[in-house]
């Protein structure tokens, strides 16, 4: 199973070699405001299945904003430890 740091350093790996077919890059090359929009879709996606959906629903919606959040930070070059030192 995948961790939340698996995931980030998966990312950031991805931007650097920018494979052929990686979703994450092109969400990169789209940019700050396209991916802003994807973090408010999938949070209100959040929030609509965690209040009408069952629980694998929710935690799914859940596990899309984690991707989108982790796309920005990677696009910004914000690292785990710039996120953590606010937790
Ligand atoms: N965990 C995720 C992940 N979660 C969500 N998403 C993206 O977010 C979208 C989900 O949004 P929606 O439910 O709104 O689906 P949609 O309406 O079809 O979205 P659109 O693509 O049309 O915008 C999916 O289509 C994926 O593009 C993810 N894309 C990739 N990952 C993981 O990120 C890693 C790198 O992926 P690639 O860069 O694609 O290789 C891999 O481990 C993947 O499993």
């Amino acid at each position: 199973m995948k961790s939340f740091e698996d995931l980030f350093t998966e990312l950031q790996h991805k931007a650097a070699a920018r494979p052929e077919g990686s979703g994450t890059v092109a969400e990169l090359d789209a940019g700050i405001h396209a991916i802003g929009k994807k973090v408010v879709e999938e949070a209100a996606e959040v929030w609509m299945a965690a209040e009408y959906e069952s629980d694998d629903a929710a935690a799914e919606e859940i596990s899309q904003l984690v991707y989108h959040l982790q796309v920005m930070m990677v696009a910004r070059g914000l690292t785990l430890e710039d996120v953590y030192r606010h937790l």
